[in-house]
C-alpha cells in the first residue's frame, strides 16, 4: 500500500513548482483544479499537465500562440493502439494531419453543411417521431441517451458512408453501441497508468493489451465493411469517406460524434429539472412557430431564447469537462511562468464554465445570461475569449471541426434542430421517485460517467406531448 500511494496514485498539483497539494479523488479535478487558480501545473508521474483554468490563458496561450500550442501527445493505448495512429482528433499535429485537416474543414465545413441540410432536418424529425412512439409505449419514462447517440450516429454515418438505420433494435446500431461502449471503457485515463509511471510497463497487463487489440480490430472490420460498401456503391454518391479514399488515406473519425448525444442527454436532464425553463420556451415557440409546424433552421434568428438554452447547457453541463488536451513541444514562457516542453495541456472547461467571476451564479442553470448573445459560438470562439459564450468547442486551431454543425448562427445546426424540435413538441416530465415533498427527486446532474466524453448518470424522464397533433405534423412534414 505504501508503494501504491508513493508511487502509483499520487498526484501532486504544484502552482508551477510550488503549494503542493495531494488528492486522490481524479472526478473532483476540474472543480480542484479551478479552486487553485488560473494556471496550474500537475506532475503525473513522468508527465506533465498544464491545467488552464482561465479565460484570459486561455485566449493568450491557445488562441494567441496557437502555433505552439496545436499538436497532441500521442497516446500509446488511445492513439497508438485503439485507433492504430489513424485517428485525426488525437493525432499529433504532424504531416498528416495537415493532409487531412482540409478535407475534414470541406466536409464538416459550413458551406457543405449547408448542403446537408435536408439530412440533418430529416433526421432530427425521425427523432421526434421515435420518441413520440417510445413514449406511447411506457408511462415511466425511459433514459433517452440511446435515442440521440442513433441520431448522431446517423448523422455522421450519413456523412461519412452515406448510411443510416432505423432504429435503437437494428443491429447495425446495436453493434455500433457495443464498439463505443467497449472502447469508451478501454479508453479511461486509469487504463493508461504506465503513460505516467514508466514503471508499470515491467509489468504488462496482457488482458487489457488484448482486449484493446481486439477492440482495434473489431471496430477496423466494422468500418471496413461500411468502406467496402461505399467502394461498391455504383452511383458514387459523395461522402467524406469517399474524399478520403481518393486521397488514398483513411482516416476516420474517432467517435466524436458522442458529444452531440451527450449534450442532448445532458440538456434533457437540465429541462426535466427546470420546469420554469421550458414553460418560457414554450411561450416563445407558440408564438414564433405556433403549432401548426415544427421549427426549422430558418427560424434561428427569431427563438433567441431557444438558443440561450443550447448555450447554457454547453456552459451547464457541455459534454467534455477537460476538451481534448493539447500538447506544446517546445518550451514557453508565460506571465514569468515557466511551460516546460513536451507537457500536455488541457483546457478545464468545466472549471472555467463554472467561474463566477465570468458567469453570476454559475451552479444555476440559467439561460437568460445568453439571452444578449446573438453571434455564434463559432463566430465567437475565433474573437476575442472575453467575448466567448463557453468553452465547449475548445480553443485555438484544434477547435471542434464539427462546430458549424453543432453550433447557432451558421445555416445547419444539430442542437438547434435537437432543441427547439424537442421543446416544440415535448414537455419533458422527471420520472424519478417522488421524495419527501411528493415531487420527483430531482435528476443529480453530479452523477457523472466520464471518459473522453462525459455522460449524465442513467435517469428517468417522460417526453409529454405538447398537443394532438404533434406525430400527425412530423409525419406531414417529411412528405
Ligand atoms: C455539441 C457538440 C460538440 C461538442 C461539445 C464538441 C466539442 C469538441 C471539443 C472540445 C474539441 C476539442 C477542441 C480542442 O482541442 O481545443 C472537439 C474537436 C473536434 N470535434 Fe467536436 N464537438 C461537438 C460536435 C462535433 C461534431 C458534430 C463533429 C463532426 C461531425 C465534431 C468533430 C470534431 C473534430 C474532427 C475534432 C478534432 C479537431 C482537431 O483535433 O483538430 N465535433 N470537439
Amino acid at each position: 500500500m505504501a508503494l501504491k500511494n508513493s508511487l502509483l496514485l499520487r498526484v501532486i498539483f504544484s502552482k508551477l513548482e510550488t503549494n503542493h497539494i495531494r488528492i486522490f479523488n481524479l472526478n473532483r479535478f476540474t472543480e480542484w483544479a479551478r479552486s487553485l487558480g488560473e494556471i496550474y501545473s500537475v506532475q503525473l508521474g513522468q508527465q506533465n499537465w498544464i491545467i488552464l483554468t482561465n479565460d484570459k490563458v486561455v485566449g493568450e496561450l491557445l488562441q494567441k500562440r496557437g502555433a505552439k500550442y496545436s499538436t497532441r501527445m500521442p497516446n500509446r493505448n488511445n492513439f497508438k493502439i485503439l485507433t492504430r495512429g489513424k485517428g485525426y482528433a488525437g493525432s499529433p499535429y504532424n504531416e498528416r494531419y495537415r493532409k487531412i485537416n482540409p478535407i475534414m474543414h470541406s466536409v464538416l465545413g459550413q458551406r457543405s453543411v449547408k448542403e446537408n441540410s435536408y439530412l440533418l432536418d430529416d433526421e432530427y424529425r425521425i427523432l421526434m417521431q421515435n420518441l413520440c412512439q417510445a413514449s406511447a409505449k411506457t408511462k415511466d419514462g425511459f433514459y433517452p441517451k440511446y435515442f440521440f447517440q442513433l441520431t448522431a450516429l446517423n448523422v455522421i454515418s450519413l456523412l461519412c458512408f452515406n448510411k443510416r438505420t432505423d432504429s435503437v433494435d437494428d443491429p447495425f446500431y446495436k453493434e455500433f453501441e457495443n464498439l463505443m461502449g467497449t472502447r469508451f471503457e478501454l479508453a479511461k485515463v486509469t487504463n493508461g497508468l504506465s503513460e505516467f509511471f514508466p514503471i508499470l510497463k515491467w509489468f504488462p497487463n496482457t488482458k487489457l493489451h488484448n482486449a484493446m487489440i481486439e477492440s482495434a480490430d473489431n471496430i477496423e472490420a466494422f468500418l471496413g465493411k461500411l468502406v467496402k460498401e461505399v467502394i461498391d456503391d455504383t452511383e458514387k454518391k459523395p461522402c467524406i469517406i469517399r474524399e478520403f479514399l481518393c486521397k488514398k488515406d483513411e482516416g476516420i473519425l474517432d467517435d466524436l460524434d458522442d458529444t452531440v448525444s451527450a449534450s442532448l442527454t445532458w440538456l434533457t436532464a437540465a429541462l426535466a429539472n427546470n420546469p420554469h425553463v421550458q414553460s418560457k420556451a414554450h411561450q416563445e415557440l407558440d408564438r414564433v412557430i405556433g403549432q401548426s409546424r415544427i421549427p426549422e433552421i430558418s427560424d434561428e434568428q427569431n427563438i433567441p431564447y431557444i438558443r440561450a438554452i443550447i448555450k447554457e447547457g454547453q456552459r451547464y453541463c457541455g459534454a467534455l469537462y477537460l476538451g481534448i488536451p493539447h500538447a506544446i513541444e517546445e518550451d514557453d514562457e508565460y506571465n514569468g511562468y515557466h511551460i516546460p516542453a513536451n507537457s500536455v495541456v488541457i483546457l478545464n472547461q468545466y472549471g472555467i464554465h463554472m467561474d463566477e467571476k465570468r458567469y453570476e451564479n454559475s451552479k444555476e442553470f440559467k439561460p437568460e445570461r445568453f439571452l444578449g448573445f446573438t453571434e455564434s459560438s463559432a463566430a465567437l470562439a475565433n474573437g476575442n475569449y472575453e467575448n466567448r459564450d463557453h468553452f465547449g468547442f475548445g480553443a485555438g486551431r484544434r477547435l471542434c471541426t464539427g462546430i458549424h454543425m453543432a453550433c447557432i448562427r451558421y445555416a445547419e445546426r444539430e442542437l438547434l434542430l435537437g432543441v427547439s424540435r424537442l421543446l416544440w413538441c415535448f414537455k419533458i416530465e422527471n420520472a424519478s421517485p417522488l421524495g419527501k415533498d411528493g415531487k420527483p427527486i430531482p435528476i443529480n446532474l453530479d452523477k457523472i460517467r466520464n471518459g473522453l466524453t462525459v455522460w449524465p448518470e442513467d435517469y428517468k424522464v417522460r417526453f409529454v406531448k405538447r398537443h394532438d397533433n404533434v406525430e400527425k405534423i412530423l409525419s406531414d412534414q417529411s412528405q
